[in-house]
């Protein structure tokens, strides 16, 4: 259907994020070269030499980040980070990086510099580089990052793999950039504990990997929130996924912040995304590794609940709603 019989066209908030990329990638073909791929955090590429992880995120002026709220060099590590947990997620490490940079004339170069340094900083953290990328004119300041990465001879870990009986596990911390979202919006600028967690998120990398290696079933970062990022893995693994309320930790320092906004901080930490946490599900036989701890169970059926009921808002954040 070209673009002028589309007589019927919908737009994009009417099918939303997921629907809108079911859209996009159903029903189009694989080659051999792609091993997995998409729908996973990220797909993994064979090479007559290897194998290859690869994944991308976008980061929006004012739809990720304000720059009133976070100075570049933040905008440049969170940019970076929330692809490092990608790689992550999948059991893998990062070798490497690409980077889009979108910006007006008009932009300073400070911004551009910080953008670069907070970038460079978090790559340079993991031990990578910013290999290559791109830079163009746009009415929005985006950065779009690529995030390359190796399985070392294991297996990735993908969304589909959760079987009943697992235990659920995460590893990082959850609610925290929920909670400094909720401060920033509200024009406060502080805790710093929680702004700063926004700003740039602390994903657990190594715990990847460690999963992967414990013989971890399934999966995921936490970009959107826990319960709908468990909902991709209870959807791709076609499994039911019940959350334990009294396994979730809530922090002391985030009950503080939300007496003091008059929110729940429970809802910031089963809801609130941006953290890049790690979500996985392990055989309940296996001991779970450094740094995880079990937050539910995997069963039979479909859809994850807390304590065995559907919560309130579990969709997450969700582009165009
Ligand atoms: N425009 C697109 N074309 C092809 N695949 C896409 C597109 N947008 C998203 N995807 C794929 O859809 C899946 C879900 O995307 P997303 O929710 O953004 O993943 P994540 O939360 O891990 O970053 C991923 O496998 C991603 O690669
Ligand atoms: C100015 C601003 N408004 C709102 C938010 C909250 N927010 C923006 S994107 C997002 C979810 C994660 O982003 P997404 O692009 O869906 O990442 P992905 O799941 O693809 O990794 C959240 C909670 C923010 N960080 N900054
Ligand atoms: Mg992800
Ligand atoms: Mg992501
Ligand atoms: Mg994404």
């Amino acid at each position: 259907m070209g673009p002028d019989s589309s007589q019927d066209a919908q737009t994009v908030s009417q099918l939303g994020e997921f629907g809108l990329i079911r859209r996009v990638t159903s029903g189009r073909g694989q080659s051999p070269g792609t091993l997995l791929g998409p729908g996973d955090d990220a797909a993994v590429l064979s090479a007559s030499d290897g194998r290859v992880v690869a994944t991308t995120d976008v980061l929006v002026q004012n739809v990720h980040f304000r720059l009133d709220w976070s100075t570049p060099h933040q905008v440049g590590r969170k940019a970076v980070a929330v692809n490092l947990s990608d790689i992550a997620a999948m059991g893998a490490v990062p070798t490497g990086l690409l980077v889009g940079l979108a910006c007006s004339a008009e932009e300073s170069t400070t911004v551009v510099d910080g953008l670069a340094a907070g970038m460079w900083e978090e790559a340079r953290g993991v031990g990578i580089d910013l290999a290559g990328g791109d830079m163009v004119t746009s009415t929005t300041l985006t950065v779009s990052v690529t995030a390359l990465g190796e399985l070392e001879g294991r297996e990735p870990v993908t969304r589909s793999g959760a079987r009943p009986g697992d235990v659920v596990a995460v590893a990082g911390r959850l609610g925290w950039a929920a909670a400094g979202l909720a401060v920033l919006a509200r024009g406060f600028r502080s805790p710093l504990a929680v702004v700063g967690a926004q700003r740039v998120p602390e994903p657990p990398y190594e715990a990847g990997p460690l999963a992967a290696a414990a013989g971890a079933t399934s999966m995921i970062d936490i970009s959107d929130g826990l319960l709908a990022d468990l909902g991709h893995v209870a959807e791709a693994s076609q499994v039911s996924i019940d959350v334990r309320g009294d396994q979730v930790e809530i922090p002391q320092r985030l009950i503080e912040v939300a007496s003091a906004l008059g929110a729940n901080p429970q809802h910031w930490v089963l809801t609130g995304g941006e953290d890049q946490a790690l979500a996985a599900t392990f055989p309940a036989e296996r001991s779970l590794p450094q740094g995880w701890t079990a937050v539910g169970t995997v069963g039979r059926g479909r859809g994850v609940t807390v304590d065995g009921a559907d919560y309130d808002e579990q969709e997450g954040w969700q582009h165009w709603r």
